[in-house]
């Protein structure tokens, strides 16, 4: 994969300039978007921009998320050549710092969960995930050292997972969601993917003006959290956990096994109340006058959602309430913990995203989760884990994935 930071630090050596960076990743996108299909639009004319500190730095943004002069449509032929008039603030970030957005990257429609025609880098008869896709499977596949995505249920989590890239869902609402075509608004979080921790460290802290740094707190202490509420993960999931855990523990931290309160089960239920009763109104004009063209899987989802009462989603809302003050109380007595990244190896075949049950609570208590890539490897496949902190401590998070990351690499 592309690592912004060795990018960055061969550029400040000389060794790469701008233009040469940037170069690379031309390359790398000639040789593999034909078999994995990353993007949903390509700039042919992008350049470096000549400023910055991301000089020469190509990225990709989730066609969900608002481009000037770019078309931005939301995975759906019902946004066919849409075109806004501005960029989204994170985009905006992004080019103040130097940044070029090379295009845009697939996405389910509106986010939800009908396939993209994305092919998973580490194996093309595998689903890359969703809904960050295309962002996912660009970084894993080497042609971006940085791409945009969102999550509301796992979307930025599990294609990381499948795809093999480091990626961050931050704390809810750490950047800025204006721009980006809603879907849930308690939930949609904008994350970001990269080769590895450092990188997606130093990227965040670009974006979002807050020091990212990777110094781990002494002698952490990390509970590692199976979410049995959720189901049991298939026995590669459960390998990668048990080995982010050892390794952890030859890293210096004390690792306990932490059974969550039960407000976590009941908000974890609760998920897809909420995302689904907002979902109906942030996508009611397309509902309304263009229900023929909703992709097929988000179509019935809000079929169904019409019926969901208001009294529903508020009941919904105050468990998911009462789960957030448990985590403080959870947090208090631990640094993170650790947990599965997606249920096992990306899925064979592509009439699934796969299955965001051991990411939607985490998204919806607003916590920071990082995955680190390829703790195991199934059939070629890379099966990840995800460092969860808490709501705020973004930076803890990256520092004991890279903690992990590194011992990873040691091992
Ligand atoms: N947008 C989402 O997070 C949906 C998913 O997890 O597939």
């Amino acid at each position: 994969m592309l690592s912004l930071v060795d990018l960055l630090a061969r550029i400040g050596s000389g060794a790469l300039t701008p233009e040469s960076a940037f170069r690379l990743t031309l390359e790398a996108i000639a040789m593999r978007e034909g078999e994995i299909g990353a993007f949903a639009h390509l700039d042919r004319d992008a350049r470096p921009s000549g400023r910055g500190p991301l000089n020469g730095i190509a990225v990709g943004v989730k066609d969900i998320i608002d481009t000037a002069g770019m078309p931005t449509e939301m995975g759906s032929p019902i946004y066919a050549g849409w075109r806004p008039k501005a960029d989204a603030p994170v985009v905006s970030a992004l080019k103040r710092a130097g940044a070029t957005v090379i295009g845009k990257t697939t996405t389910t429609a509106f986010a939800s969960v009908d396939p993209t025609r994305t092919r998973n880098p580490h194996g093309l008869s595998h689903t890359p995930g969703g809904s960050s896709a295309g962002s996912a499977a660009a970084v894993g596949a080497g042609m971006v050292p940085l791409a945009v995505g969102t999550q509301t249920g796992g979307s930025v989590i599990r294609p990381a997972a499948y795809c093999g890239a480091a990626a961050i869902k931050p704390s809810f609402r750490l950047l800025p969601t204006v721009g980006v075509k809603c879907f849930a608004w308690t939930l949609d979080t904008v994350g970001l993917f990269a080769a590895g921790t450092a990188d997606l460290a130093l990227a965040l802290e670009l974006v979002s003006g807050r020091p990212m740094p990777l110094d781990p707190p002494a002698r952490p202490r990390i509970g590692v959290v199976t979410q049995d509420f959720a189901g049991e993960p298939e026995p590669a999931a459960a390998a990668a956990l048990e080995r982010a855990a050892l390794l952890l523990s030859r890293s210096g931290a004390e690792i306990w096994d932490v059974k969550p309160p039960s407000s976590f089960a009941a908000a974890w239920a609760a998920h897809g109340t909420i995302q689904d009763f907002e979902a109906k109104h942030a996508l009611a004009w397309e509902y309304d006058h263009h229900r023929a063209e909703i992709a097929p899987l988000l179509g019935e989802a809000l079929d169904k959602a019409q019926a969901i009462p208001a009294a529903a989603y508020d009941d919904a809302r105050r468990l998911a309430n009462r789960a957030r003050r448990d985590a403080r109380e959870l947090f208090a007595e631990l640094d993170a913990v650790v947990t599965y990244a997606a249920p096992g190896p990306a899925p064979e075949g592509y009439g699934s995203t796969g299955d965001s049950r051991y990411n939607r609570l985490w998204t919806l208590l607003g916590t920071p989760c990082v995955n680190v890539p390829g703790l195991v490897r199934e059939g070629g496949l890379p099966v990840g884990v995800q460092v969860i902190a808490p709501f705020a401590r973004d930076g803890v998070a990256l520092a004991l994935a890279h903690l992990l990351e590194r011992a990873q690499a040691a091992s």
